[in-house]
C-alpha cells in the first residue's frame, strides 16, 4: 500500500487549514496514495480557551462530511490525526478517525493521555484545561492488516501499543503536534522504539513550525518499519511524504526475533497496573 503523510502548520484560521488539507489530499491522491494520514489538531490549533468553539460532531459535522466526500472522490482511506470533537461548553475531545474509500468512518479514537507538562523555564502545556480524555483504545481493519490508533503524547505510554500488537495490529498510527524542544531528543527515539518493540510499522504525521506565538512543533513526520528503519522522513516545512508499506516485513521481523512470543507477563503483569 502506498501511503502519504501530510506535514502541516495548522494555525487559528480554520477555513484556511481546511483548504490546505483538501489541497494536500488532492496532491497525495494524484500521486497514487491509497491512504493519506493527517496530523493531530489538523483543522485548528489555537488557544485552549478557543478550542471548544471549533469543536464538531463526528461523524455528523462539516469536517467529517468534507473528508468523507474526498475519500469517496479519490477512492482512498483518510486517517485524520485529530480534530476537536464536541463534548461540553468548555471542553472537547481530541479525536482521531479513519474514513474508508466508501466515505464511511471505520474507527474513532479519543486521545487518552493528555499533554499536561511543565519544563521549568522552557514550556508549559495543560491540554486537560480544554480537552477531556478518551477511555477506549481503537483498532481499525485496513486491507494491509489491523492498525492501532493513538495521538501524540500517547506515544510515551508503551502499554497501549503493546496491547495493540497483542490484539494483532501490524501498523501503529501516531499523528502529532510534538513540541520542538522535546522533539529534538525524543521524537525519533520513541517512534523507533514503538516500532521495534512491537514489530509494527509506525506512521507519524506531524505539525511543523510555530502554531501559536512561542509554541513550536518539531515536524519530522516519518514512517518507521518493523525493524526500526526510518523509511520516509519529512524535511523542514509543510508538504506530503510517501512510503510503500511492504507488510511481509512484519512477519520477517516477528519470525527473526520472536520477542512478542517470548514474553513472560505472568512474572511482571502486576507492575504495570
Ligand atoms: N500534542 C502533544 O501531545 C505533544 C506531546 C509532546 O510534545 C511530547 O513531548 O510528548
Amino acid at each position: 500500500m502506498k501511503i502519504a503523510l501530510v506535514q502541516m502548520n495548522t494555525k487559528q484560521d480554520k477555513e484556511k487549514n481546511i483548504k490546505d488539507i483538501k489541497n494536500f489530499i488532492d496532491e497525495a491522491a494524484g500521486n497514487g496514495a491509497e491512504l493519506v494520514s493527517l496530523p493531530e489538531y489538523c483543522t485548528y490549533l489555537g488557544k485552549d480557551e478557543d478550542k471548544s468553539k471549533h469543536a464538531e460532531l463526528i461523524p455528523d459535522g462539516e469536517t467529517f462530511k468534507l473528508l468523507s466526500n474526498l475519500a469517496k472522490k479519490h477512492s482512498i482511506f483518510i486517517h485524520v490525526g485529530s480534530i476537536l470533537e464536541e463534548y461540553s461548553e468548555d471542553k472537547s475531545y481530541n479525536t482521531s478517525f479513519m474514513v474508508n474509500p466508501d466515505g464511511d468512518m471505520i474507527g474513532k479514537y479519543r486521545k487518552i493521555h493528555l499533554f499536561d507538562i511543565e519544563i521549568e523555564g522552557i514550556s508549559k502545556y495543560m491540554e486537560s484545561n480544554s480537552i477531556i480524555n478518551g477511555e477506549s483504545p481503537q483498532i481499525v481493519d485496513l486491507p494491509i492488516g489491523k492498525a492501532g490508533l493513538s495521538i501524540c503524547y500517547d506515544m510515551r505510554f508503551p502499554e497501549l501499543y503493546r496491547g495493540y500488537a497483542l490484539e494483532g495490529a501490524k501498523v501503529l498510527f501516531i499523528p502529532a503536534a510534538f513540541t520542538r524542544y522535546t522533539g529534538m531528543l525524543h521524537w525519533e527515539l520513541i517512534l523507533r522504539a514503538r516500532a521495534v518493540e512491537n514489530q509494527c510499522f509506525v506512521i507519524a504525521a506531524g505539525q511543523f513550525g510555530e502554531n501559536l506565538p512561542g509554541k513550536e512543533c518539531y515536524g519530522s513526520s516519518m514512517v518507521v518499519d518493523p525493524w526500526g528503519v526510518v523509511i520516509s522522513r519529512a524535511s523542514e516545512g509543510t508538504g506530503v511524504i510517501y512510503a510503500n508499506l511492504d507488510m511481509s516485513l512484519v512477519e520477517k521481523a516477528r519470525t527473526s526475533i520472536p520477542s512478542l512470543q517470548n514474553r513472560k507477563p505472568e512474572y511482571y503483569k502486576d507492575l504495570t497496573k
